[in-house]
């Protein structure tokens, strides 16, 4: 250890996520705390530290747990002081990073999300240098709701007046098809991205997938970020800035007093954040940078999606979910009481419950008198009971009470909600509580835009 030396870790550093009242403009060398003087040490860690970058997810596909507080922990080492040129690189790469447009990107399986953030307090200094591809760039964005083919921005989700690396501004919502990647980046270098410095803050499968595909096409740098730092990251961020943001049923199941309640979720921990993606992860939450993730199943939002696309010949979400609501699960799956002629009393297992997903489908009787909404609507079931089935008993090993869901599947998708929120409830007799973000599918890409301390490569 040198004379400069420090011992400075994450570790020893937790708990500092990026939140409005931390980032203040003018208190570090960098113009913010926690990234230019931290930056090195954090590039450190992660390219230079014995682990290598960090990998996403857990053990493998539905394997054990990976704990994150243990795996940093190993990372932890003494601080050197970075050289002259790893220093510049460092300022090189503030630099682009804090030169606007301010993305985040989180690029899933299926849909990638890119949440922009738009400065509301420029300065008529700033104004007056700021060049035009940026302004078309800002106007573009935000004064339109549809962008290309595919390409959403969902206004109802857009949140203004928030802080973001210590500038006042709105955050704004747009999501597109991962599919139409090759269009998105076509339709960026139209509008002149790739004449710009940038370095684009990217999380999920798809920031390792297309990072070449970034630089070559719009001469764009990825900040990465692992995907489920960030989904924490961005849903504490959110849920901080958003008193309405978390909420839960009451009464699920009754039609008529079925209603949603805010929930105060100020004081988290530990929760079970059960995401469902196109697949879905299961994560044990006990604070900011100290969660695992318990397992996983690849029957997810992207199951529903494929099987009932193959079941019933829709195209998209949105025909399918619609699909869904106007058909009926019984007709195709095998009840309790389709074997019992009623309750299984004894083991408490009533007789509307299902008993087998589909299990009616194997006589040509009973396929030749089923719709395509009624397809859907089992479809739909069985995904969502799978993974109820699931959460639920995750979190009674973890002996937790909060089941947060979130993830693009729930969107546009209340039968899933509701069927969630029975889920935990009945099956836990009162004990669990399902718990419901507003902002379902963004929180990775808020996450990694808010994210400085940790960034992969
Ligand atoms: N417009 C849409 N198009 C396609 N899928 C949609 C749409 N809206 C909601 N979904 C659902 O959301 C799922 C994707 O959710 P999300 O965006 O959270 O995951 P992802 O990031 O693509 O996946 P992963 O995290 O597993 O890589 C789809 O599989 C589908 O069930
Ligand atoms: C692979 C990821 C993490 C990508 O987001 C997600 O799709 C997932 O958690 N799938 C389930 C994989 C498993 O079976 O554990």
């Amino acid at each position: 250890m040198g004379p400069h030396a420090t011992h400075r870790c994450k570790d020893c550093l937790s708990g500092r996520i990026m939140s409005g009242g931390q980032a203040g403009r003018s208190s570090s060398s960098s113009g913010f705390p926690g990234f230019g003087d931290d930056m090195a040490d954090m590039a450190q860690l992660h390219n230079g530290g014995p682990d290598g970058p960090q990998a996403p997810g857990g053990g493998g596909p539905s394997g054990p747990g990976r704990e994150v507080p243990f795996k940093r922990a190993k990372r932890c080492k003494p601080y050197e002081r970075p050289s002259s040129v790893s220093r510049n690189a460092a300022l090189d790469r503030e630099r682009q990073v804090m030169s606007m447009p301010w993305f985040g990107m989180d690029i899933g399986g299926t849909l990638a999300k890119l949440v922009y953030f738009e400065p509301k307090d420029i300065t008529p200094d700033e104004a007056n240098s700021e060049i035009e591809t940026l302004k078309n760039i800002r106007r573009y964005l935000t004064k339109n709701s549809a962008y290309g083919k595919t390409g959403h921005r969902d206004m109802h989700l857009q949140m203004d007046n928030v802080e973001v690396r210590g500038r006042k501004g709105t955050l704004h919502f747009i999501r597109f098809p991962t599919s139409e990647m090759g269009n998105f980046l076509e339709l960026a270098k139209s509008k002149g991205m790739a004449t710009l410095v940038t370095t684009v803050c990217a999380t999920g499968g798809g920031a390792f997938k297309f990072e070449d595909s970034f630089q070559r096409e719009v001469n764009m740098k990825l900040m990465k970020f692992d995907e489920l730092d960030s989904l924490i990251r961005g849903i504490l961020y959110i849920e901080t800035n958003n008193p309405t943001e978390c909420y839960y049923f009451a009464d699920p199941t009754s039609d008529d007093h079925c209603q949603k309640v805010p929930y105060d979720l100020s004081n988290p921990y530990p929760f079970l954040l059960v995401n469902i993606g196109s697949g879905v992860s299961v994560l044990a939450v006990h604070g900011p940078n100290k969660y695992k993730r318990i397992t996983g199943t690849s029957l997810g939002g992207g199951t529903f999606l494929g099987l009932c696309c193959l079941l019933t010949g829709c195209n998209t979400f949105e025909e399918a979910i619609e699909l869904a609501t106007g058909g009926d699960n019984t007709k195709v799956d095998k009840l309790v009481r389709d074997i019992y002629g009623g309750d299984y009393g004894k083991m408490g297992l009533p007789g509307d419950l299902v008993a087998s997903s589909f299990g009616q489908m194997n006589t040509k009787e009973r396929r030749a008198n089923v719709s395509r909404e009624d397809l859907a609507r089992a479809t739909l079931v069985t995904i969502t009971n799978n993974i109820g089935s699931i959460a639920r008993m995750c979190a009674s090993n973890e002996k937790i009470h909060n089941v947060v869901f979130v993830g693009n599947f729930l969107r546009v998708n209340p039968i899933s909600l509701k069927l969630l929120a029975h889920a935990m409830e009945y099956w836990s007799n009162g004990t669990l509580k399902a718990l419901f973000l507003e902002h379902e599918g963004y929180f990775g890409a808020v996450g990694c835009l808010l994210g400085f301390n940790g960034f992969l490569s």
